[in-house]
């Protein structure tokens, strides 16, 4: 494929990738596995992703015959419904020094300390600001609260951890005392308990975020995961996922943990009984054979734990992250490659019933054409969105009931509210009266904001 680099630029010059999406595989063979069903392997992914090795750049008639497929596979797996779920992002954080080189979410930890006396645009939550928001939140009719944060360094698991971090002489622990920060974060576990209003579904703690919560311990994921579910923790997010090879995490965010060590984390979470969703961050610096073994191995993972409800392709936001800002990369992912990375994610994936189209990241006219092109979840209400506008995306941070019923109908389609596990379901009737979630505790119909 001469029009795939061989090598990314990197600050200190460039990487060659060992992964090559080059295959002994044909575009029609890996093209008519799909459409019977046989589960593809790695280089019939890739053969459908570049729409052919054999040719240059995406063939659109080809294309076609992938979403096609795709599409045929949605409508027998989970039919014509589009569900959708009633939720509130509350991430706690945005003090980090990982350094992930893809993410305008973080800010330097430096700024959050007591003694820094300039502005700066980031934020951290004590535990009973977390609440109110989420009380808030609650009362307008959401049943699910997705929580994401920077590993900011005051941050510990619980008072046990944190007595470990303090007393601790390794200087390599990421660990201050929350006395030197202008604001407290808490500990994960408090954390977890203020967001715990209600009966609310709580979705939070990435593997990244897990082994922030167990650094300088010999604690298994199990025993972390454990803790946090007695703390109200019901599922986690597969985000962190980026692309599940080391090649590439090397250069996009060298400072996070390894695809081992997620997948170990995530597999630790099934164990002690937590649902959790899977996502993969593309269009930056990997190739086709990198998405590829990507979805090979969140397969794998739901061989061995069947706890991944979904599978969310996360876009590339690039303008305002140090990737493009250093020119590593020229933009993110063209239309065609998120076309393509929907379908073939539908293909691939056997055995993970739902795959998601993300408004944040395509929009809505786009987000709404990913649903004839495998997907069958269109997200969730979130209310607030801060990791994709910081990254220069500029899709909003809402969608209420009215907006999804009438997306979805206008392609023909039938809205369905539903639970975070997809065990509860209700479609919607259009031309209701109310037309606000009904599926949670406090929701009663009413429209979550005019
Ligand atoms: C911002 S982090 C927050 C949680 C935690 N710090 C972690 O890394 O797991 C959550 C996810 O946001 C996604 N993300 C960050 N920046 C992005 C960007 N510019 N475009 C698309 N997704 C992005 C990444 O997939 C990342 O794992
Ligand atoms: N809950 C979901 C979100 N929430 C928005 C994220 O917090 C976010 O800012 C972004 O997606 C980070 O990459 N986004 C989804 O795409 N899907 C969700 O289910
Ligand atoms: N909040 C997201 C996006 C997301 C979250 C949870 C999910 O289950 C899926 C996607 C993030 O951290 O990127
Ligand atoms: S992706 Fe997460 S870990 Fe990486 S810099 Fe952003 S907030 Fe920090």
């Amino acid at each position: 494929m001469p029009d795939v680099p061989e090598t990314v630029g990197t600050p200190d010059g460039s990487v060659e990738f060992e992964h090559r999406p080059t295959t002994a595989q044909s575009f029609e063979n890996a093209l008519a596995k799909a459409r019977n069903g046989t589960r593809l392997t790695v280089d019939d992914a890739v053969e459908l992703l570049t729409t052919g090795t054999d040719r240059d750049g995406i063939d659109h008639y080809r294309k076609e015959q992938v979403l096609e497929a795709a599409d045929r596979r949605r409508a027998e797996v989970v039919g014509d419904e589009v569900t959708f779920v009633a939720n509130l992002n509350n991430n706690v954080t945005t003090a980090c020094n990982t350094g992930c080189l893809f993410c305008n979410f973080k800010d330097r930890s430096e700024q959050f300390r007591s003694d820094y006396q300039e502005d700066h645009g980031g934020f951290t939550k004590t535990p009973s600001e977390s609440r109110e928001i989420v009380r808030d939140a609650l009362d307008r009719g959401i049943y699910e609260v997705c929580s994401v944060s920077g590993l900011h360094p005051a941050l510990a698991l619980d008072d046990e951890h944190r007595e470990i971090l303090e007393t601790s002489d390794r200087g390599d622990l990421n660990y201050r005392s929350p006395d030197e920060y202008e604001k407290d974060p808490a500990t994960y576990c408090e954390q977890i308990r203020a967001m715990n209003v209600g009966d609310v579904h709580l979705h939070s703690m990435t593997p990244e975020e897990a082994y922030h919560a167990r650094r300088g311990t010999d604690w298994s994921y199990e025993e972390v995961y454990g803790r946090l579910q007695d703390a109200g923790l019901d599922s986690v997010p597969g985000t962190a996922a980026e692309i599940l090879v080391d090649e590439v995490r090397d250069v996009i965010c060298p400072g996070k943990i390894g695809t081992d060590e997620w997948l170990e984390a995530m597999e630790a979470a099934a164990s002690v009984g937590l649902d959790m969703t899977s996502t993969m961050m593309y269009g930056h610096v990997e190739n086709e054979r990198h998405r590829a073994l990507h979805l090979q191995r969140i397969r794998d993972l739901q061989d061995r734990t069947g706890a991944i409800t979904e599978f969310v392709p996360l876009s590339f936001v690039h303008e305002e992250t140090p990737l493009y800002e250093r020119g590593m990369v020229e933009s993110g992912a063209t239309v065609d490659e998120d076309e393509l990375l929907i379908a073939v994610s539908r293909l691939f994936l056997d055995n993970v019933d739902h795959i998601q189209s993300s408004w944040v990241k395509y929009g809505d006219t786009q987000g709404l054409k990913m649903l004839t092109c495998g997907a069958d979840d269109f997200m969730g209400t979130i209310l607030s969105e801060e990791i994709t506008k910081r990254a220069g995306g500029d899709y909003g941070e809402f969608r209420s009931f009215q907006e999804y019923a009438d997306m979805i109908t206008a392609i023909g389609r039938t809205p369905v509210e539903r639970s975070t596990d997809y065990e509860q379901r209700r479609a919607i009737d259009p031309d209701a009266d109310v037309l606000g979630p009904q599926l949670g505790p406090q929701a009663d119909g009413t429209p979550l904001l005019d």
